[in-house]
């Protein structure tokens, strides 16, 4: 069976900034150099390493909204540059400050555009929304503007709008970050159980060692835009304290 997120030396420069004050200070920043691996259907898996190492980049160009520089990356079996619309329906992307939620719109009109965008038949829509609303302690939320919530209170809105198509892969980038710890740890439970169920692929950004053990079945540590490890968490451990704690610090 071929894997469900295949990459393959993929590579990604930001260019310098265009504005002509910044363009001299900054320099173009590399944020994945040659990343290549595969995530299979069912398989959970954590991207861990330190701030900068390319954690986001990499889960923003498999969920189609950035170019990678060079290589590949293909979600479902379907390439994430050439057949992009294809995949918005079989991702469900959660990601850091995601700004695709419409403020002035009620969290459940944001869900039914969303559902309608990924093809969701219409007469499942209703029931779709509730039930995961319901999974994700958002039933409380779904008549609230957007603009009015709370961070944790829109991460649910996001994790619900991920999950409404059935998708095949799930990329989360932090998701459960601003939740309460409690809130954290039952939503994450409910949600992998639902993915589970269904043989999704989940890849996963955490900053949060202690979950990436509960729940990972395999770990990837990127340092500098490249995989320094690969495997089991307990075997990855040692190079991550390592390059955790190679970080150079700021004296203050
Ligand atoms: N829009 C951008 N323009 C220029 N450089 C960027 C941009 N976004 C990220 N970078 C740089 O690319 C590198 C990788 O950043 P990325 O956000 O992917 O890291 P990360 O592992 O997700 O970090 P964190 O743990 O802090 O979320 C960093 O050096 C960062 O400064």
């Amino acid at each position: 069976m071929s894997p469900e997120i295949e990459a393959l030396a993929l590579e990604k420069t930001y260019p310098r900034p265009w504005w002509p004050r910044a363009r001299w200070r900054e320099a173009p920043r590399t944020a994945l150099r040659g990343v290549s691996f595969e995530v299979r259907a069912g398989e959970v898996v954590a991207l861990i390493g330190p701030n900068g190492a390319g954690k986001s980049t990499l889960l923003r160009i498999l969920s189609g909204l950035l170019l990678p520089g060079a290589g590949t990356a293909r979600v479902a079996g379907r390439d994430v540059v050439r057949e992009r619309p294809g995949c918005r329906r079989e991702v469900g992307a959660a990601l850091a400050d995601d700004r695709g939620l419409s403020p002035r719109l009620t969290a459940r009109q944001n869900l039914r555009f969303y559902a309608a965008l990924y093809g969701v038949p219409p007469r499942e829509v209703e029931a779709r929304i509730e039930e995961l609303a319901g999974l994700l302690e958002a039933r409380r939320l779904l008549e609230r503007e957007v603009r009015t919530l709370s961070t944790g209170e829109k991460a649910r809105v996001v994790l619900t709008r991920a999950l409404l198509h059935r998708p095949r892969v799930l990329l989360l980038d932090e998701v459960t970050r601003s939740l309460d710890p409690g809130a954290a740890r039952r939503l994450r439970t409910r949600l992998l159980t639902d993915v589970a169920a269904r043989g999704a692929a989940v890849l996963f950004a955490s900053h949060d060692l202690a979950e990436v053990e509960a729940v990972a079945h395999r770990v990837l540590l990127l340092d500098g835009g490249r995989i320094a490890a690969e495997g089991p968490f307990s075997e990855v451990r040692p190079t991550a304290e390592a390059v955790f704690a190679a970080v150079p610090r700021e004296e203050e």
